[in-house]
């Protein structure tokens, strides 16, 4: 693949992770779209510690189309990233949505016109530790997954050659529902305890963790996706083999204060539960709690 232009937008975990793998690979022309202005990134990374220098842009209205544009914001944060959105996505720009949840597509299509969108399923642990300090933690055998199309080969080719990979996955769709019951149950359980993933060690959260999976199972079924007879416990023994100091994406939210990516998970199986007339108790239960914890402002 010939040098592309990649915006990035959010550099938190998940995005100041990409950019910094991006650039310390160096193929492609990468293009750092923060909310507030950044030198440069302290990667950390499994094999040691890189000083990352970033091209960055911090006014959405100086910005003009890239050939991609990553977003990698809260899904709540979409319609306010819609600025960088309009004016990086141009005619011949692809846009890599790098979010938890599903309706990747549906969320950004206001905002790109007709651009192709790669749905990404984002597997690696993405730590910001400091602001200008991220740090990538490996917890699975990809580090994405994308659709397997033209789209979501041209995203895997496009990372080829840096630290993070994207795997094209026929069963995508199923993927996004097995990524959903991570979610579902590791984000709410870190973030109403406050704790990192070693919360998910103790046999009441187990317990608990289990019950609220079984539910959501049933509403992925409902929804159309081929889950696994044991589907509850094989995501549990997924999560098990994920490192206990990691935390999750919604509880750095929690312990900083900031609002919660509750509606876009939890909230969603929720809805669909009731949408199918499947009781998802526990589930509505801990979206109350995460609504409340997030309106306190963590
Ligand atoms: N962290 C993880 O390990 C994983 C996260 N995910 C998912 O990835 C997505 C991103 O999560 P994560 O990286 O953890 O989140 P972070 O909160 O760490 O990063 C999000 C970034 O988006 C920025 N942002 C918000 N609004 C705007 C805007 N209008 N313009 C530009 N930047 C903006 C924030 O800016 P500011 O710094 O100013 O707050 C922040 O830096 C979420 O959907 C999450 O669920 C998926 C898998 C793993
Ligand atoms: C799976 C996990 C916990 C990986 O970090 C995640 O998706 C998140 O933090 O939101």
């Amino acid at each position: 693949m010939k040098p592309q232009t990649v915006a990035v937008i959010g550099l938190g975990g998940i995005g100041g992770v990409a950019a910094a793998a991006l650039q310390l690979a160096g193929r492609h022309d990468v293009l750092a779209c923060p909310r507030r202005p950044l030198a440069g990134l302290t990667f950390q990374h499994p094999g040691g510690t890189a000083e990352i220098p970033l091209r960055c842009l911090a006014d959405p209205d100086a910005a003009t189309p890239a050939d991609w544009v990553l977003l990698c914001t809260k899904t709540q944060d979409t319609p306010a990233a819609g600025a960088w959105l309009r004016r990086l996505a141009g005619p011949a720009t692809r846009v890599a949505v790098l979010q938890n949840g599903l309706g990747h597509a549906d969320r950004v299509r206001p905002f790109v016109g007709d651009a192709p969108v790669v749905p990404v399923i984002v597997y690696y642990n993405g730590e910001r530790t400091a602001p200008g300090s991220v740090r990538l933690r490996r917890v699975a055998g990809h580090d994405m997954a994308v659709p397997d199309d033209a789209h979501g080969h041209a995203f895997a080719a496009l990372l080829e050659g840096s630290m993070i990979g994207a795997h094209p996955a026929p069963d995508f769709a199923l993927l996004a529902w097995r990524k959903l019951l991570i979610n579902i149950a590791v984000n709410p359980l870190t973030a109403i305890t406050r704790q990192r993933q070693r919360v998910l060690r103790r046999p009441d959260i187990r317990a608990l963790g289990l019950a609220m999976l079984e539910e959501a199972v049933a509403v992925g079924r409902a929804e159309g996706a081929a889950l696994r007879p044991d589907e509850a416990t094989a995501i549990w023994a997924t999560l098990m083999t994920y490192p206990e100091e990691a935390g999750t994406s919604m509880y750095h939210d929690t312990m900083a204060g900031r609002p919660l990516e509750a509606e876009a998970l939890t909230g969603y199986v929720v809805a669909a539960g009731e949408r199918h007339g499947i009781p998802t108790p526990l589930n509505a239960m801990m979206l109350t709690l995460l609504r409340a914890v997030g309106d306190a402002g963590g």
